[in-house]
């Protein structure tokens, strides 16, 4: 989220007259779309995924509550933030539209700065739900992924790679010797130095799909979709090439010395579940750490 996009408001009303009224009143400060009835209303939310929507509810054919109802049932704009405008002004009206499960509801004739007023009230809402869900998302000190996203997307690509028979390769990377790391140079160049090795994971977790997370402590995880063992070591390659080319020193390591990682994979078999696949990358970064360090093991097969 940049923060600077102007937000997309779309505006549902049969009545040309309330839609031009309403579309004046945001455009100076929303992306303002328009529908002119309920098939509209659901098409255009689906292609152009608004933040918000003003629907009204007395629209023929397809009424707005029968609309909000279609909305949720399609994963792509069951998110969408509705704001019910109507005639129907009657409470049990207003308490029937929230318990649907709009954010707001405005009765007609609506005043317009009060329109204004909540607009901004349910897109300053919409804006602070976005940042929750980045920031449940994402390791503070790195940026990257971190364990529970990794973990939806594990389980997801598992699933994925099961129904579509797509190879699907995992690879754990632990940094090499990082606690003489910490005790030599001090906890925030330890900082420091994970960061830059989550940049590099980064860079290199570049293909469509791929995630590069912290899964925890000093332990980086390279989720792989649509690549298969070959292609994945490669990447492991690039990410060894690129900490060699950083060359950050560690006086301290066994291996060698500028910090480098050890990493263990393994390509999805069939008929092996996600936490199968898991403990064999584990196992392998194991037998990376025992035969040594600074290096890559990769199940056989
Ligand atoms: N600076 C810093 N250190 C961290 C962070 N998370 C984990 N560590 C450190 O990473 C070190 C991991 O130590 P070990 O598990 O013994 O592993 P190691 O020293 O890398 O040894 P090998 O993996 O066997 O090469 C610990 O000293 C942790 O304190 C962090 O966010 N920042």
């Amino acid at each position: 989220m940049t923060g600077v996009e102007t937000q997309k408001v779309l505006i549902a009303d049969d009545d040309p007259i309330n839609r031009q009224v309403l579309a004046e009143l945001l455009k100076p400060e929303y992306t303002v779309l328009l529908a002119k009835n309920g098939e509209q209303a659901l098409e255009r939310a689906a292609r152009h995924t608004p933040d918000l929507m003003l629907l009204d509810v007395m629209m023929p054919d397809l009424d707005g509550f029968e609309v909000l109802r279609r909305l949720r049932a399609d994963p792509v704009t069951a998110g969408i933030a509705i704001i019910f405008i109507s005639g129907l002004d009657r409470p049990e009206d207003e308490a029937n539209g929230l318990k649907m499960g709009a954010a707001d509801y405005i009765a007609k004739p609506f005043n317009a700065t009060v329109v204004m007023a909540r607009v901004a009230l349910h897109l300053q809402v919409v804006r602070q739900q976005r940042l929750l869900a980045h920031l449940a998302h994402v390791d503070a000190l790195t940026g990257l992924a971190n364990r529970r996203r990794f973990d939806e997307s594990f389980a997801a690509e598992w699933q994925r790679a099961r129904d579509n028979g797509a190879p699907l390769s995992l690879a754990l990377a632990d940094i090499d010797s990082f606690k003489q790391y910490n005790d030599h140079y001090g906890h925030p160049a330890g900082d420091r130095a994970l960061r830059a090795v989550a940049r590099a994971a980064a860079a290199v977790a570049h293909r469509p799909g791929h995630v590069a997370a912290r899964y925890g402590g000093e332990e980086l995880v390279l989720l792989m979709p649509e690549t298969d063992a070959a292609l994945a070591r490669q990447v492991l390659r690039e990410l060894a090439d690129t900490l060699a080319e950083l060359a950050i020193p560690h006086a301290a390591a066994v291996a060698a010395p500028v910090l480098t990682i050890s990493a263990g994979g393994a390509t999805l078999l069939p008929g092996e579940t996600a936490a199968d696949l898991f403990a064999a990358a584990d196992a392998h970064l194991y037998r990376a750490k025992q035969t040594g360090r600074n290096r890559v093991e990769w199940r056989a097969g």
